[in-house]
């Protein structure tokens, strides 16, 4: 339905999201004049603050409406879109355990079996996506994997409008990326540019640093010498771990070789799905047929529930509440 502005009251803040603050809200209904909060449908809302005409922002909430239409247990629920103050506010389902970035600083690296259950999601998301709406992600990487209490992995911020796609600059890399080898030449992409990207998505969150420059045998060792939850700091984890500017990382993505993963540290099925996610050239890379059909894949897709995601996910909150002494400020708290 058309959401008004005056039909959410902040709450709080839930946390500077990379593309402006994103707000935790409640929506009320008026019921005999009577204003009744529903908590059960919090909410937070994501502001993309744009300089465009009013004609633009018209056309991208029209576009993005299209997302009523988006059901799917793995893609993060739309409770609606409007513009106002300049922005377009897109309302979406809460996640109470916020994206996988978030939760990759909380623990060294995250443990294969969970790795599975990801790649499951991920893939059954990028299907829904293509055979549903006929449209790829665009924007693969960990902050845009999200979990909740539940176990439930589901995918957000994929380019549904092409006119929001237009007006931000898509170009906009920040300090990493997660982009495919062809579409930083600029050539022609598409979905096997999502591929790429989640190939190396998984092999981030399976070491537990950006695998760009490749780790050496020596750190790779340095990293693993401890268990997910050991209490080394992480830098010494990283060795002689040097952050590449942008451009050289850019660079190296087109021009060096893909990254792996140590044999010695994962099954055999894990590195040969990563490998094929990570062919430089998309005619050698795995398309999603190939990879709903997998070993890989195959291991977990038979799983029904997700407990064991359930279960990780409690344990880490319930880690980083014990380290941050009990101060509530975790993602389960409620404002
Ligand atoms: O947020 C975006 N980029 O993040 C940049 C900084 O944080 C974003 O970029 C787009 C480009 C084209 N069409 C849409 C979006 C979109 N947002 C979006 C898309 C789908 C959903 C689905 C309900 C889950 C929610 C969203 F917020
Ligand atoms: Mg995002």
């Amino acid at each position: 339905g058309e959401l008004k502005h005056d039909d959410l009251v902040n709450i709080c803040e839930l946390g500077q999201g990379n593309g402006g603050i994103v707000w935790k809200y409640c929506t009320f209904t008026n019921i005999d004049d009577q204003c009744q909060w529903f908590w059960n449908s919090l909410s937070p809302k994501k502001g993309i603050y744009l300089e465009v005409k009013p004609a633009v922002k018209t056309q991208i909430v029209r576009e993005l409406k299209v997302l009523d239409r988006c059901n799917s247990p793995y893609i993060v629920g739309f409770y609606g879109t409007f513009a106002a103050e300049g922005q377009i506010n897109i309302c979406t389902e809460y996640m109470d355990g916020g994206s996988l970035d978030l939760i990759l600083k909380k623990v060294m690296r995250i443990p294969e079996h969970i790795l599975g259950k990801i790649t499951v999601a991920v893939l059954r998301g990028l299907n829904y996506l293509r055979e549903h709406h006929r449209i790829m992600h665009r924007d693969i990487k960990p902050s845009n994997i999200l979990v909740n209490h539940h176990g439930e992995i589901k995918l957000c911020d994929f380019g549904v409008s092409a006119q929001l796609i237009n007006s931000t600059l898509q170009t906009f890399i920040g300090t990493r990326s997660y982009m495919s080898p062809e579409r930083l030449e600029g050539a022609h992409y598409g979905i096997m540019s999502d591929i790429w990207s989640l190939g190396l998505s998984l092999v981030e969150m399976a070491l537990g640093r950006y695998p760009i420059p490749p780790p050496s045998i020596e750190d790779i060792d340095r990293l693993f010498d401890v268990d997910p939850y050991g209490n080394q700091s992480r830098l010494q984890g990283y060795g002689c771990y040097n952050v590449l500017a942008i451009f050289e990382l850019m660079e190296w993505i087109v021009n060096e070789a893909p990254p792996s993963l140590p044999q010695k540290h994962f099954s055999p099925e894990f590195c040969d799905l990563i490998d094929r996610c990570l062919k430089k050239s998309t005619t050698e890379r795995a398309d999603l047929n190939t990879l709903l059909h997998h070993p890989f894949y195959k291991r977990y897709e038979t799983e029904s529930d997700n407990q064991d995601v359930s279960l990780w996910i409690e344990q880490v909150y319930k880690k980083d509440q014990s380290l941050t002494n009990g101060n509530n400020n975790n993602q389960y708290s409620r404002c």
